[in-house]
């Protein structure tokens, strides 16, 4: 999912990511956040429609999703699986929703498609964003690599199989943007581990880009180095 910052400016603003509908300026934000995101929603739909693709806007919120402490407390899949099954194509958007626990809160668009995942089992899952991949350091430094292949194990570990790394470089060093409210590449990576467990391949890698169409299409080889772009899988 791609939704660069749409939303993320007005909930920073108020802080509706951290609750307190209470306040005048979370409600207001809350309200922004959600004309932000399911505007971009929208355009989306028209887009595919232009390109003839049957889409549907569905809001997290407004199909009654919630959260408890920012995890999915409540969120029922029915309309997505009917839609998908009388042959339309869902689109979902992060969104501001309300929170057990805080009132209210942000959830990330990488947490729906976690979540979705585990319901649906696909082949594989994309996600595409504005940088190549998963670097071992935020990409705005000219030395950070690119990692093509990512393992994770059944405790969660997860392991740099490609390119092999040398002593200390074989961490992964993340920056989040100051208006980010989801918690960026960090909270992408933490959530394609858990797809990755299922069994299920995620790919991450730069929207608008021959390595973008190739992962929709699940053309992945990473033994070959003409894709740029992170798999996470599980590890054998
Ligand atoms: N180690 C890293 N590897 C890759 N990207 C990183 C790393 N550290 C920081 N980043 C930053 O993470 C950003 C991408 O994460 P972000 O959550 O913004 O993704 P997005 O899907 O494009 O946006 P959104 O989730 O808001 O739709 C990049 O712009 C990149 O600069
Ligand atoms: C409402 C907002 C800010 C959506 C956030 O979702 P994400 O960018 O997918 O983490």
């Amino acid at each position: 999912m791609l939704y660069g910052s749409f939303g993320h400016f007005q909930a920073s603003r108020s802080g509706v990511h951290k609750g307190g509908l209470h306040s005048t300026l979370v409600k207001a934000g809350f309200v922004a956040t959600r004309i932000s995101v399911t505007s971009l929603n929208q355009e989306i739909v028209r887009a595919l429609a232009r390109e003839g693709i049957p889409s549907v806007g569905m809001s997290p919120f407004a199909c009654g999703w919630s959260t408890q402490r920012r995890n999915l407390a409540s969120a029922n899949a029915s309309q997505i699986i009917e839609s998908l099954h009388a042959g339309f194509v869902p689109v979902l958007h992060g969104d501001a929703v309300l929170d057990e626990s805080l009132d209210c809160t942000i959830l990330s668009g990488d947490v729906i498609i976690r979540h979705l995942a585990q319901l649906l089992t696909p082949k594989y899952v994309v996600f595409l964003t504005d940088v190549h991949g998963v670097y071992d350091r935020p990409p705005t430094d000219p030395n950070a690599v690119l990692l093509k292949e990512i393992e994770v194990d059944d405790n969660g570990g997860w392991s740099i199989v490609k390119p092999a790394l040398q002593g200390n470089r074989k961490g992964v060093e993340i920056s989040v943007a100051a208006h980010d409210t989801t918690g960026g590449m960090e909270t992408k990576i933490l959530e394609a581990a858990v797809i990755a467990r299922l069994g299920v391949d995620v790919y991450i890698t730069k929207v608008d880009t021959e390595h973008s169409l190739r992962a929709l299409k699940g053309d992945v080889n990473t033994s070959s180095d003409d894709w740029l772009g992170t798999v996470i899988r599980a590890a054998k």
